[in-house]
């Protein structure tokens, strides 16, 4: 007879089961973010944050919140008014980005943009109203976390979202549109401030929580700056190779607004390469978290193997 603890150290049972891993994670974010907002008057801006938040998508931050804290030896229920507050940002960074004033696009999480149902005014008012949410969540709702780890996760969020983090990335991305010579550093800029910044958060944010050392806390921000550059080389990549309905949002749309991308510089195929590169890197940084950093490897490789 095997002995029980022998059938833990089979390559088998070593697997981690990372699409059982996000369902999971998956299923308690949407009734965090469920019970986030409820419906008051005026009922209107309720509908529309809900309408744009509870819309389906990968829970891709709130979960890499979740993950590091977990993984640094802290606990779901102390990072999940953080993991909230990251996915009510994000969602207010993809409203303002469909925007007519900014991508202009009619299709966002499989359905019409918020703009498309409740009118730009709305839409921008839900953008205001998801933003200032998740600072209160955050400042409400997190429990047995000493005040000055919350306080340091407020700051983080501000920076990563502002004009030295997101706002200044999609300013720099807008700024670029149909330039014939953006450099490789611009890119990386636009790149590592649009959509690297707030990834960044989601992990620091998450070691912050748990009390990790200043070390590990850099170690935690150099994984995330890798796969967040990555993230935005695969969703570039994507644009051109995949469709409307495999991606909940119209394809096809960089090529058209004339926008710099890792592709458009260097091709498909090296750019392929160039975020295989930097999930690999990006996963040396959690070498010393041992077996404990599985589902954080396993997130860096679905980034890159995802197909929306
Ligand atoms: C998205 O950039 C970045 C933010 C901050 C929303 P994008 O316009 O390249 O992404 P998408 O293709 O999802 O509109
Ligand atoms: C930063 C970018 C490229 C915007 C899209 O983000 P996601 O691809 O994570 O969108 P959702 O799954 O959250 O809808
Ligand atoms: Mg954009
Ligand atoms: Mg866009």
């Amino acid at each position: 007879m095997v002995a029980a603890h022998n059938l833990h150290k089979t390559p088998e049972s070593a697997k981690f089961d990372l699409l059982a891993y996000l369902k999971e994670r998956q299923k308690l974010c949407e009734t965090a973010l469920d019970n986030a907002i409820p419906i008051r008057y005026p009922e209107t801006i309720y509908e529309s944050m809900r309408y744009s938040l509870l819309a389906g998508g990968k829970r891709l931050r709130p979960i890499l919140c979740l993950a590091t804290c977990e993984m640094t030896g802290g606990t779901i229920e102390m990072a999940m008014p953080t993991a909230c507050a990251l996915e009510i940002i994000h969602t207010m960074s993809l409203i303002h980005d469909d925007l007519p004033a900014m991508d202009n696009d009619d299709y966002r999480r499989g359905k019409l943009t918020n703009h498309k149902v409740y009118g730009e005014d709305i839409a921008i008012l839900a953008g205001d109203g998801l933003l200032a949410l998740a600072f209160e969540h955050v400042a409400t709702n997190t429990q047995n976390v000493p005040t000055e780890r919350v306080l340091q996760v407020i700051a983080r969020l501000g920076r990563a979202l502002g004009a030295a983090g997101l706002v200044g990335g999609q300013v720099v991305d807008l700024e670029s549109e149909g330039k014939p010579d953006i450099s490789l550093e611009t890119l990386n800029f636009i790149h590592n401030h649009k959509t690297a910044a707030l990834l960044e958060a989601c992990v620091a944010c998450g070691g912050v929580l748990s009390g990790v050392s200043s070390e590990d806390l850099q170690r935690l921000s150099r994984y995330a700056q890798n796969i967040g550059l990555a993230f935005q080389i695969i969703d570039d990549i994507l644009d051109i190779t995949s469709t409307r309905e495999q991606l909940g949002k119209s394809a096809g749309k960089d090529q058209q607004a004339n926008k710099v991308t890792y592709p458009k510089l260097w091709g498909l195929e090296e750019s392929r390469t160039k975020a295989q590169e930097l999930i690999e890197a990006a996963c040396v940084e959690l070498d010393s978290f041992g077996d404990q950093a599985k589902p954080l490897i396993a997130i860096a490789q679905y980034i890159i193997n995802r197909d929306r």
